[in-house]
């Protein structure tokens, strides 16, 4: 690193977890009552700041459910996803959630194919719904989003922007919706949108992963003053998803490592990750962030010689800390002479400095022609010392 990373402490960002919203939007994402709480109580014990949930207005059950979840009391606030309309808001103050995250798309895209409003009529809508809610409904915490943000015209975001801030919302959204942004717009426009609304007024970002950039755009986003981002629990949503929980985390933790570890149960990731693979009914990837199987494996040589001495010198991140192990694959055809001698030694086997070249050489050779694992690493060994 030439450069010191920048200090960006935890505290400065909240989290606010939509797998019971975008994730009901996945593919396999159709989670049932029993299904969701687990869900919301698993996000509260972990510590998410917010948990946003699915429109009431998707149906009588879904309302029901919302509801339920309401009723549990959780430390976590909750939120609802509705359109900026009044029979949508209606039906969520009943819900009993504590605000509403409302939208509207700005792009020309869904101006003409969503909705068909322009952007005078989106403020229009806006006054008309925030009005409602802030006079009957003023406890209420209430979010605007200018919904396929990166697609739509500068000026127009920063009219809606500034409106929306005008009227008293608590958060104005920057919404990636399809994952075309790159981590320079993100960041520009997120400093552009802070000069049009009030000091006081937070600024959330949505970004989806369509172009790989969900992670790297939420950091960006944070970098430049964003106050929440939006993840999923493996990053489930619509189409590839949206920023992963997951490497959200990876990613801020090496930034103030201290300040995460105080806002989160970060050790509960893996159970995170394992109970909506479970529900959505797919394996967690094999490189996925910091839960893959695979996200601490140490094979070759050179990374194994110093890992042994300090792991810190092929982890930028301690799995202890996210509650995984990691796995030293010491017998493979890229492996090198100190693995194999550290291996010796947890068995009580010593070798020469000779005769650790050639076992060394020899598995080398043995695993050309096939893999080898720890229990056949074992037997050569052994054998070695034996012959
Ligand atoms: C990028 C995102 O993820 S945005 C969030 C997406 N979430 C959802 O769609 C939630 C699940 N959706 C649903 O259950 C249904 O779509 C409902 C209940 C919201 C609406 O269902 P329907 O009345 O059958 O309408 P349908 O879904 O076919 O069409 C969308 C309607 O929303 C309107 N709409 C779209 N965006 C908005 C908005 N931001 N504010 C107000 N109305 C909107 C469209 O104009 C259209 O209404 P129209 O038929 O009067 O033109
Ligand atoms: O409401 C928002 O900010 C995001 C909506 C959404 O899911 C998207 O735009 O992809
Ligand atoms: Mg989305």
């Amino acid at each position: 690193m030439t450069e010191a990373a920048p200090l960006i402490p935890a505290r400065s960002w909240a989290i606010i977890d939509s797998t019971l919203r975008e994730g009901e939007q996945f593919a396999r994402g159709n989670f049932k009552t029993d299904d969701k709480i687990e869900i919301a109580r698993a996000l509260d014990a972990f510590g998410a700041e917010f948990i946003e949930l699915t429109t009431p207005m998707v149906s009588e059950q879904t309302a029901i459910d919302i509801r339920k979840i309401a009723d549990l009391n959780l430390n976590a606030k909750l939120l609802t996803h509705v359109r900026c309309a009044m029979e949508d808001v209606r039906r969520a103050v009943d819900t009993g959630v504590d605000g509403l995250d409302l939208l509207f798309g700005t792009s020309s895209f869904l101006r003409e194919f969503s909705h068909g409003k322009n952007i005078g009529q989106i403020i229009e809508s806006a006054q008309k719904v925030i009005g409602w809610l802030k006079t009957n409904h003023p406890n209420l915490e209430l979010r605007f989003s200018a919904e396929d943000t990166f697609r739509s015209e500068e000026a127009d975001l920063m009219a809606v922007y500034k409106a929306v801030s005008d009227l008293g919302v608590h958060r104005v959204g920057l919404a990636d919706t399809v994952g075309v942004a790159t981590p320079r717009q993100v960041y520009t426009l997120v400093r552009e949108v802070r000069k049009v609304i009030h000091a006081e007024c937070g600024i959330e970002f949505h970004g989806h992963n369509d172009t790989g950039c969900a992670v790297s755009n939420a950091y960006e986003a944070i970098e430049a003053g964003a106050t929440h981002i939006d993840t999923t629990i493996l990053g489930i949503g619509e189409r590839n998803g949206i920023t992963p929980l997951g490497g959200l985390l990876a990613r801020m933790f090496t930034f103030d490592p201290q300040g995460l570890m105080e806002k989160y149960n970060l050790e509960m990731l893996p159970q995170l990750d394992a109970m909506i693979a479970r529900m959505v009914g797919l394996p967690i990837p094999w490189n996925n962030y910091l839960t893959g199987d695979f996200a601490y494996n140490h094979k070759a040589g050179m990374h194994l010689k110093a890992i042994y001495l300090n792991p810190g010198a092929y982890e930028a991140i301690p799995p202890q800390v996210f509650g995984v192990g990691r796995t030293i694959q010491a017998a493979s055809k890229v492996t090198g002479k100190h693995a194999i001698a550290y291996k010796a030694r947890e068995l009580g086997l010593h070798y020469g400095e000779d005769a650790l070249r050639r076992v060394t050489d020899h598995i080398k050779a043995l695993a050309e022609q096939g893999d080898l694992d720890d229990s056949h690493l074992e037997k050569v060994l052994r054998e070695w010392v034996s012959a």
